[in-house]
């Protein structure tokens, strides 16, 4: 049996295999509400076959969209919708997953296919995005973001954990905070757009503490038997983002505060993107070493599309669990074809027997 295909446990929870559907704006909700599109685009893949199936970056708060079309649990109306779609997943044996974070000086933008940019500020749809520092990402998202105060960053600490409490009331057995690619977690911890001056920003213990502090204050009400866990950018392959040295340490005290497995990926600070090495999983090399020096579980993604080669990811050791995204969206059947490639004996139970019985048949 390939490992691909190979069950992983993490805390009270197994997964019947190591393909994880990565969680993928869809920008179909309205007011935060999940609807049908959102039951079909997880659903699917939940009938596909993959192990985990995490929904997309889910906003704490209204101002954490990065757009208007993005889901929330900021109110019950929110996990009330999330609840069916949670237990589909759930039926289909694979474990229901879900990402909360907030955009931070990235939120108040225009859909992808509308813009990608920030809406202008007298559109009646936007409103101030805030971060760390009044410091704009620029590019497409050149609004400056109004400097948090420690009531806010408190705030948001407390969305966090209203939110978690949500996720769970709504089903979901996974959760995953979003501190990666540039919105507000990420943005504390880098020093490209952190550049406060009180115990939030300057040193390394300084631009950990809001991560360190939400981890912590959901972990207190996320149950222990379930994963707990979060997606990082470790790196922004930029000469002023943080260090890999500092992003092992910021994942050893992830670790020490109640983290289960870290989902590596890229943080995404700077329109200055000039120096990653995008290829095929050019990101399983950094979601190694975590693994390793942070001894954690680890989910790797980016760039991963070919069945040998998230099964190697996986029977190397390079990580635990395989994350993909546009592969998911390409091929919803994705680990029914991938049993295929990879010879697995019955490769259509796979699938749910609806689908596996007639696939059978020659
Ligand atoms: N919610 C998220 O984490 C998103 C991540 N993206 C991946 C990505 C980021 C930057 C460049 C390419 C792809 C696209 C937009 C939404």
């Amino acid at each position: 049996m390939p490992s691909l295909f190979s069950e992983f446990s993490l805390k009270g929870i197994t997964l019947k295999n190591r393909i994880a559907v990565s969680p993928m704006c869809q920008y179909s909700a309205e007011n935060g509400v999940p609807n049908p599109w959102h039951a079909v685009h997880l659903g699917a893949r939940a009938i596909g076959g993959a192990g985990l199936v995490i929904a997309e970056a889910t906003a704490v708060a209204p101002e954490g969209r990065i757009t208007p079309g993005c889901t929330g649990l900021w109110n019950d109306a929110q996990a009330d919708a999330f609840a069916p779609i949670a237990a589909f997943v759930k039926r289909c044996q694979a474990v229901p997953g879900i990402q909360i974070g907030h955009a931070g000086r990235k939120a108040s933008a225009n859909l992808p296919w509308e813009g990608d940019d920030h809406m202008a500020p007298d559109d009646e749809r936007a409103w101030q995005p805030i971060g760390p520092s009044p410091i704009a990402y620029g590019d497409n998202l050149p609004r400056v973001p109004l400097a948090m105060s420690k009531d806010d960053i408190a705030r948001v600490r407390t969305d966090f954990v209203a939110s978690a409490k949500r996720a769970l009331a709504a089903g979901f057995e996974w959760l995953e905070l979003h501190f990666a690619h540039g919105y507000l977690g990420q943005s504390f911890f880098s020093p490209i757009a952190n550049k406060r001056t009180d115990e939030y920003g300057g040193s390394f213990e300084n631009r950990i503490r809001f991560l360190v502090e939400t981890l912590a204050a959901v972990r207190e009400v996320w149950p222990e038997r379930l994963p707990l866990t979060a997606r990082l950018g470790v790196s922004d392959f930029h000469p002023e983002g943080q260090s890999m040295e500092e992003s092992v340490e910021l994942v050893r005290r992830f670790k020490r505060n109640g983290l289960d497995l870290i989902d590596v990926s890229l943080g995404f600070n700077s329109p200055d993107v000039s120096g990653v090495p995008w290829g095929p999983g050019f990101m399983v090399p950094l979601a190694d070493r975590i693994r390793r020096e942070a001894e954690i579980p680890t989910a790797a993604g980016w760039f991963l599309r070919e069945p040998q080669q998230a099964q190697d990811v996986i029977a190397n050791g390079q990580a635990d669990l395989v994350v993909l995204a546009r592969a998911e969206l390409d091929d919803p059947h994705w680990p029914y074809h991938a049993a295929k490639a990879l010879g697995v004996a019955i490769p259509h139970t796979v699938l749910p027997p609806q689908y596996a019985h007639w696939l059978q048949r020659s």
